[in-house]
């Protein structure tokens, strides 16, 4: 059957530890799906499965009908899928144009011996991704920060610079790890607007997890639920939030926490 991606029956083991059981997911073109559940329910673990950081111990994944289990991350960013980290993982010291101009250089895999060389490809090279790289920081209202570091933005920009390295990949499907973590109501606003605004603009599909529950109830369109690796409850905001198994599960981690 035609996927746009699609997770069968993904199982990750790590030792004596199964934190991934069973999980399906599909999602079609252009959904704004949230993977939500308690600490440790696995939902990180699911986003290393997509984008190749982990291989299932059973399981496929599939994209646009090609079976990618197991492939490398940096062949499934060059297939269109990219991500965002739950702990921020930018070049700190680098400027955030250059930590945008780097998922360029990813994304076309220019000639590193050209690079090394100095040659004029090269250098229409580096304007190219220049370029490229202040469009995206336009888009993510960042221009500002351009020649600054990194490390030394407000933890709010730091994410939106995260996000914006993920889109100079160009890619179909975008897998967000938390991105409203640390931000305060007016930023998880803005936040919102943004992804769906992106969403539109470049056709994306979106995946996200999130602990914010109003932020996730209010942008998803349909939710699933992870606890101790199990998905227990799939549905829309409304349903989920009904759900007595998605209850007990935040109740009995609210009781342990
Ligand atoms: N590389 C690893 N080696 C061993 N155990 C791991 C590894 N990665 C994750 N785990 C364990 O797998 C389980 C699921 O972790 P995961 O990070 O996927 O959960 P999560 O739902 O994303 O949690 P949180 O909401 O706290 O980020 C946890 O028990 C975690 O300790």
């Amino acid at each position: 059957m035609n996927s746009f991606l699609s997770l069968e029956k993904i199982v990750v083991q790590f030792g004596g530890l199964t934190a991934v059981n069973d999980f399906s997911l599909r999602l079609e073109p252009g959904e704004l799906v949230g993977l939500i559940g308690p600490n440790g329910a696995g939902k990180t673990t699911v986003f290393n499965i997509i984008t190749g950081f982990l291989s299932p111990t059973s399981g496929r994944v599939r994209w646009l009908d090609h079976d990618i289990t197991g492939l490398p991350a940096h062949r499934i960013t060059a297939l269109g899928i990219a991500r965002t980290f739950q702990n921020i993982r930018l070049f700190a010291n680098m400027s955030v144009l250059e930590n945008v101009m780097v998922s360029f250089h990813h994304n076309v895999r220019s000639h590193s011996w050209q690079a090394m060389l100095g040659t004029p490809g090269s250098a229409r090279e580096e304007r190219r991704q220049r370029t490229g790289a202040m469009q995206v920081l336009e888009e993510m209202n960042l221009t500002r920060f351009a020649a600054e570091k990194a490390g030394a933005l407000p933890y709010g920009q730091q994410r939106r610079l995260e996000i914006a390295r993920a889109l100079a990949a160009s890619p179909r499907l975008l897998l967000l790890d938390e991105p409203a973590a640390g931000m305060n109501p007016l930023e998880t606003m803005e936040l919102a607007r943004l992804i769906r605004h992106l969403m539109k603009k470049y056709k994306l599909t979106v995946l996200l997890i999130e602990h914010d529950m109003k932020f996730v109830m209010r942008l998803c369109e349909r939710i699933k639920v992870l606890d101790y690796g199990h998905s227990i409850a799939e549905g829309t905001p409304r349903e989920i939030q009904d759900n007595p198994a998605v209850v007990k599960a935040y109740l009995g981690s609210v009781k342990h926490a």
